[in-house]
């Protein structure tokens, strides 16, 4: 049976995943969650998901969800399909680690504030957006964004100069983040380090294969 990904399919947290997909070559189906009328809080979805969050992940009858731990499945599976993610090497793999904390500390968190905030709370849930806690989130991002640019200023990626899963997982929530207005991760001035990377994330294949998907979908405008 293909792997089933239940989210929306414009939802960044499965578009992060969904790119991993492709990177590995590996089929897969979105099966939409309607979040505006609530699905994801019905019996039959916490029965799947016990916190009735968007996405989770079927694979052949095994449930996961959390898209961390939905990536690493996928990079782990599928290890010898396309590049290689997720590094063995002892070091390699504490620089992965290292580099996965800081996505999930200092940029997801930023990220998710300014995208919900910016746009998807008033066009998909039709509410106020809270402008403070989005200036906020804006000024968090650029600072963190700084310490990014000096540690992609030694290396390519952000654990050495091979991209792993940490690199491209950014892609879900980054590529929204100009529709929100905040044009940082695009600042070949301020941070061309940051600049180059992020450019050379959305330039990837798989990511426009994302693109292409999500825009054929149910007829959903792009990532
Ligand atoms: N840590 C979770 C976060 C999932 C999450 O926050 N999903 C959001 C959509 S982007 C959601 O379902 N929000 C609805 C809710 O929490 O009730 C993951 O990475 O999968």
């Amino acid at each position: 049976m293909v792997l089933k990904l239940y989210s929306f399919p414009k939802s960044p947290n499965v578009t992060r995943i969904a790119v991993l997909l492709h990177e590995k070559k590996v089929p897969y189906d979105f099966v939409l969650v309607n979040t505006v009328e609530g699905e994801h809080k019905t019996p039959a979805y916490l029965a799947k998901h016990p916190f009735g969050q968007i996405p989770y992940m079927d694979d052949d009858g095994f449930i996961l969800y959390e898209s961390w731990a939905i990536a690493r499945y996928i990079c782990e599976k599928y290890r010898d399909q396309g590049p290689d993610l997720l590094p063995t090497d002892l070091q390699k793999r504490a620089l992965f680690e290292q580099a996965a904390s800081v996505e999930q500390t200092n940029f997801q968190p930023h990220a998710q504030a300014i995208v919900h905030e910016g746009f998807v709370k008033e066009l998909v849930y039709k509410q106020e957006p809270n402008k403070a806690r989005l200036e906020e989130a804006k000024k968090i991002l650029e600072a963190k964004l700084d310490v990014y640019e000096i540690i992609l200023s030694k290396h390519k990626y952000l654990a050495g100069d091979e991209i792993t899963l940490a690199d491209l997982i950014h892609l879900g929530w980054g590529a929204h983040l100009s529709r929100a207005g905040f044009n940082a991760l695009k600042d070949t001035v301020k941070r061309p380090n940051v600049a180059w990377w992020f450019n050379e994330l959305e330039s990837r294949p798989s990511w426009q294969a994302v693109k292409d998907g999500v825009r054929s979908y149910a007829g959903q405008d792009s990532v």
